[in-house]
């Protein structure tokens, strides 16, 4: 509580990230350098910048998975100092285990805070639902594709009642077809889950159509450069179809300065 009242989102502050062996006295070997963000209950924040720039680095932390070398993060105003089911991490590689099918994957952090199992199955019973996948319940990972096994994934983390959803490249590994149907997917329960999402994604366009803002990140140090309010992926829920919004004059202009942005802000700075 600040002043009375509840401090709600996610708040970076100072945060900088100096991997064991980079040299001290050098700022450019900073993973992160004085990074500050501010997210609020409800954005959906995506994060892209040239390899390197500290975006997965910066993530980790969110997740409690990295201690940061300085500075902190909160969220809804409580200290982050290691992973919770608040804050829920979609993979880039589903990460499900083999042996369980996919109800007791999507069930399995419910089961390990001690949900009883009838509740515990009918948490994960709705969120397959919501991913379309409530008729593979009894599956396993290996008879699923790709795509299903990162829904999957995604289903674990909202049955996890994950606050907040970290998503690293959820879909890199996806041919691309596949890959619009999940964000139309992601964008829809987003909407109407109403969860906070922080996002990764090496794709301009994927930014471009599932955030509600955008952060440019650079490195030699690891910094945000730019952020940028977009409303592509709120209009493709009011309705728009997905290809008719990225193919938008200001779309594209959109998607062509980013691109710009993102070239420029992994040069290396010249004397
Ligand atoms: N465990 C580690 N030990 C040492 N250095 C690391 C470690 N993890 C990352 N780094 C370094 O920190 C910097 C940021 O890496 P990070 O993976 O966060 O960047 P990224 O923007 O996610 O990159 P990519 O887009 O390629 O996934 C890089 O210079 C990387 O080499």
């Amino acid at each position: 509580m600040k002043n009375g009242q509840e401090v709600r989102g996610l708040e970076v502050r100072d945060l900088s990230v100096r991997y064991e062996g980079a040299p001290a006295d050098d700022r450019t070997a900073l993973a992160l350098h004085d990074v500050h963000l501010k997210i609020e209950r409800g954005e959906f924040v995506v994060a892209v910048g040239a390899s390197g720039c500290g975006k997965t680095t910066l993530l980790n932390c969110i997740a409690g998975f990295t201690s940061p070398s300085a500075g902190s993060i909160r969220w809804n105003g409580k200290a982050v100092v290691d992973a919770s089911a608040e804050r829920g991490v979609v993979f880039q590689k589903h990460a499900l285990l083999p042996w369980l099918n996919v109800i007791d994957n999507v069930a399995l952090g419910l089961r390990l805070r001690g949900v009883p199992r009838e509740e515990r199955m009918r948490l994960a019973r709705e969120q397959l639902l919501h991913v379309g996948l409530a008729d593979r319940a009894r599956a396993f990972p290996w008879q699923l594709s790709g795509g299903m096994q990162q829904r999957v994934g995604i289903a674990r983390a909202l049955a996890n009642n994950a606050d907040l959803l970290l998503m690293d490249e959820p879909m890199g590994a996806l041919d691309v077809f596949t890959r619009e149907a999940l964000q139309e997917l992601i964008l829809r329960l987003w909407a109407h889950e109403q969860r906070t999402v922080f996002f990764i994604t090496h794709d301009v366009e994927e930014a471009l159509f599932l955030a509600s803002r955008i952060i440019v990140m650079s490195p030699r140090p690891g910094r945000i450069t730019d952020s940028l309010p977009v409303d592509f992926g709120r209009r493709h829920l009011a309705g728009m179809p997905a290809r008719e919004v990225k193919s938008l004059p200001e779309f594209i202009a959109m998607r062509e300065h980013l691109m710009r942005a993102i070239t420029e802000a992994s040069l290396p700075a010249t004397a």
